[in-house]
C-alpha cells in the first residue's frame, strides 16, 4: 500500500486555511473542492494514455488520449460530497456511485444507510471522495462493498488522513493506495484527528 501524501506550496497553503477555527461554510467548501481537485491530478498522473489520431488545424495528428480501466469516483455520504466538483472539473464523464455511512457516535464503527454503485464495477478503477479518515472504519466499510462487486483497483483521496486510520487499511486492505493533503497527529478520545478540520461533514453542510 503506497500513501501519497501531496506536498505542493499550494496544497499546503488551502488546507492551512481550512484548519482556522472560524472559517465559514463558503470558505471551507471552496477549498475543499480546490484540494480535491488537486490531490485528483495526483491521484491520476499514472494513468495509460493510447495514441489516437484527430484532425488537426494544419491535418491529421497523433495525440493521446486516456486508454484502459474506466473511472468511477465514490463520494462518501455527507462529507464526500464536498470534494466531488472539484474531482468533476478534472475528470467530468467518470460516473458517480455513492456510498452513505455515518460513524456512531459511541462506538466509532461505520453504519451503512446508502449504495448506489455504477454498472460493471469490475472494470472500473475507483476513486474514493472523503475529507476526514479517521479510525478507518468508513473507508474500509467502503473498500469491502467496491470489493463485494468486483472492483479491484481502488484508490482513496482525502483531504486529512490520520495514523491510525492508515494502519487499518494497510491491515485489511493493503492493495489501496492513498492520496492524502495532509497525514496529521492522531485522535483524540472521539475519534476525531488532531489537529484535523472539526467535523468536516457540519463544516461543508453548514449544520450543527
Ligand atoms: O475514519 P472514520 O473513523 O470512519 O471517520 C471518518 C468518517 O467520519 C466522517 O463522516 P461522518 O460520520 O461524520 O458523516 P457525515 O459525512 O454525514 O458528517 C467523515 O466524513 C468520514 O466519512
Ligand atoms: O476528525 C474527524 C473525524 C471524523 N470525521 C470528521 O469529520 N472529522
Ligand atoms: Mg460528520
Amino acid at each position: 500500500m503506497a500513501v501519497f501524501e501531496v506536498k505542493h506550496p499550494l496544497v499546503k497553503h488551502k488546507l492551512g486555511l481550512m484548519r482556522h477555527k472560524s472559517i465559514s461554510t463558503k470558505d471551507f467548501r471552496e477549498l475543499a473542492s480546490e484540494v480535491a481537485r488537486m490531490l485528483t491530478y495526483e491521484a491520476t498522473r499514472d494513468l495509460e494514455t493510447e495514441p489516437h489520431n484527430t484532425h488537426g488545424w494544419a491535418g491529421p495528428v497523433e495525440v493521446e488520449r486516456i486508454k484502459g480501466k474506466k473511472i468511477t469516483i465514490v463520494p462518501i455520504l455527507r462529507a464526500g460530497l464536498g470534494m466531488m466538483d472539484g474531482v468533476l472539473d478534472l475528470i467530468p464523464s467518470v460516473k458517480v456511485s455513492v456510498v452513505g455511512l455515518y460513524r456512531d457516535e459511541t462506538t466509532l464503527e461505520p453504519v451503512t444507510y446508502f449504495s448506489k454503485l455504477a454498472g460493471n464495477m469490475a472494470s472500473r478503477t475507483a476513486l474514493i471522495l472523503d475529507p476526514m479518515l479517521a479510525t478507518g472504519g468508513s473507508l474500509v466499510a467502503t473498500v469491502d462493498m467496491l470489493k463485494e462487486v468486483g472492483c479491484t483497483s481502488i484508490r482513496g483521496i482525502f483531504l486529512v488522513a490520520a495514523p491510525e486510520g492508515i494502519e487499518r487499511l494497510q491491515h485489511k486492505h493493503p492493495d489501496v493506495d492513498l492520496y492524502v493533503a495532509a497525514i496529521d497527529e492522531r485522535l483524540d478520545e472521539n475519534g476525531y484527528i488532531l489537529p484535523g478540520l472539526g467535523d468536516a461533514g457540519d463544516k461543508i453542510f453548514g449544520t450543527r
